[in-house]
């Protein structure tokens, strides 16, 4: 493959990049990258990858490895790397989750545990529940009731995901108590008596960081495959994932970038590590840039964005869009309501007038809520209904899933396909869809 000269390397898909992404770019050690929503975080990393494959910076015998936390995060920048770049240079770009890499880590390195941390060859994905955890705890309890400071370790139990972020497995500075609850928890995963351990993603994520701390040839090897290391959505890094990319790459010459805005962490519940910017950029002597630029909203919109992003960091700087208002009039606006029956009353009535005076139609209008759709689906559709219009939630449970993700199958685009075909005479956008699918699923195309 012939390389690009670095300084002759041109984005692809965009005209450009804002100074500070190029500079970001460029740079040949860690970076942390901070930018809000919008702000073009993921289109820098899919740029970054293709500037060093295509430079033959990444060495062509060497890959990329990106960790998202999210499976369509991971998706979506493998696909805009490979809409980018050559399949010979975005095949060497390795887009996954942090759970299905340090899955992956256990299935290849699983003998690298010790016998009694060992899944068995074939095991399950287990999700404990709350209920789960509660009795696991309790029986804890009830084994080593006698212990002196068993109240206040039960106490500190209460946040399972942060407690098991603060032990590491086999660490000679653990307390006898966070050792015991340690391998209790794991052995309560691990021994099935049908022989297959149900194991869950916080322990895969800590037995694999085990190994790599513990083995020098595993920690090696991921080094030299992976130079480079990407991780998107960083704020929601948990204590377990920190350390495990702490043990594999830290004090390496691997360069990582870490890109997220601090202000969007959603999984502090779930264990994500409150100041993992700043421990980052402390760790792995990593530089920061900021993205200024928002390349998705209008320029309301990310005014409204910067009042709400002030109130969390009085000291953020303000972004600017490079989008146009493409409507006349208040594109956005906040509103205050003193109960929800007047926001829903407030909504509907804004939504009926909205509707008539634009000729829009029903489906052109979405409510996004905060959390929980179901605590104000009632309200809503009533004072909807009182000016016929109705509501329809797609995040309704439909058995183990959800409407809007069983909406986005593959299948049920068929089927919806198929059934608008048959609502009415002609409908040609359904027809070529339909027929484009069956040519996919006849394997003709
Ligand atoms: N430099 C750029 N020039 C033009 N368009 C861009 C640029 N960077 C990103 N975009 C476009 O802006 C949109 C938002 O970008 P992207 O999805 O990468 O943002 P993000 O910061 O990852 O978003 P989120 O906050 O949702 O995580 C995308 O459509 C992307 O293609």
């Amino acid at each position: 493959m012939k390389f690009i000269r670095p300084d002759h390397w041109q984005p692809k898909g965009i005209d450009d990049l804002e100074p500070n992404a190029w500079q970001a770019l460029r740079q040949r050690e860690s970076t942390s990258i901070i930018a809000g929503p919008g702000a073009g975080k993921t289109e820098f990393l899919a740029q970054k990858a293709a500037y060093l494959l295509e430079t033959g910076l990444c060495p062509s015998n060497k890959k990329i490895l990106a960790i998202s936390f999210k499976t369509d995060a991971a998706k979506n920048l493998a696909d805009r790397v490979k809409e980018r770049c050559s399949e010979e240079v975005s095949n060497r770009f390795i887009s996954m989750t942090f759970d299905a890499f340090t899955k992956n880590l256990i299935d290849r390195f699983r003998m690298a545990l010790p016998e009694h941390h060992r899944p068995s060859k074939r095991y399950e994905i287990s999700f404990p529940s709350f209920h789960q955890e509660k009795q696991l705890i309790s029986s804890f309890r009830n084994n080593f009731g006698n212990a002196v400071g068993i109240y206040s370790f039960t106490q500190r139990l209460q946040n399972m995901n942060q407690f098991i972020g603060s032990v590491r497995i086999g660490d000679p500075k653990l307390s006898w108590l966070e050792e015991e609850f340690l391998t209790f928890w794991l052995s309560q995963q691990i021994n099935y008596p049908d022989g297959v351990s149900r194991v869950s993603f916080p322990a895969l994520n800590r037995l694999a960081e085990y190994i790599v701390r513990t083995n020098d040839h595993v920690r090696r090897s991921i080094r030299a495959s992976y130079p480079i290391v990407f991780v998107d959505e960083f704020q929601d890094t948990t204590f377990a994932q920190y350390d495990f990319l702490s043990s594999v790459f830290k004090s390496s010459e691997a360069e990582v970038t870490a890109v997220g805005d601090y202000k969007q962490r959603i999984m502090g519940w779930a264990g994500a590590k409150g100041d993992v910017f700043h421990q980052f950029e402390a760790d792995f002597s990593a530089e920061r840039h900021s993205l200024l630029l928002n390349h998705r909203s209008s320029p309301e919109l990310v005014r409204i964005q910067h009042v709400i992003a002030q109130a969390i960091d009085h000291e953020v700087r303000e972004v600017q869009t490079s989008n146009i208002n493409l409507i006349s009039g208040d594109a956005a606006w906040i509103c205050c309501s003193y109960n929800i029956n007047q926001e829903a009353a407030h909504l509907a009535e804004w939504i009926a007038n909205d509707l008539l005076g634009r000729s829009l139609n029903p489906r052109n209008y979405s409510i996004l809520v905060r959390q929980k759709p179901e605590d104000y689906e009632q309200q809503l559709s009533y004072y909807l209904a009182q000016h016929g219009l109705s509501l329809r939630n797609e995040s309704v449970k439909i058995g183990q899933t959800t409407l809007q993700d069983l909406l986005a199958e593959e299948l049920t685009i068929l089927f919806s396909t198929l059934l608008r075909l048959g609502l009415v005479r002609r409908n040609a956008q359904a027809w070529n869809q339909l027929s484009s699918d069956i040519r996919i699923l006849r394997n003709t195309n």
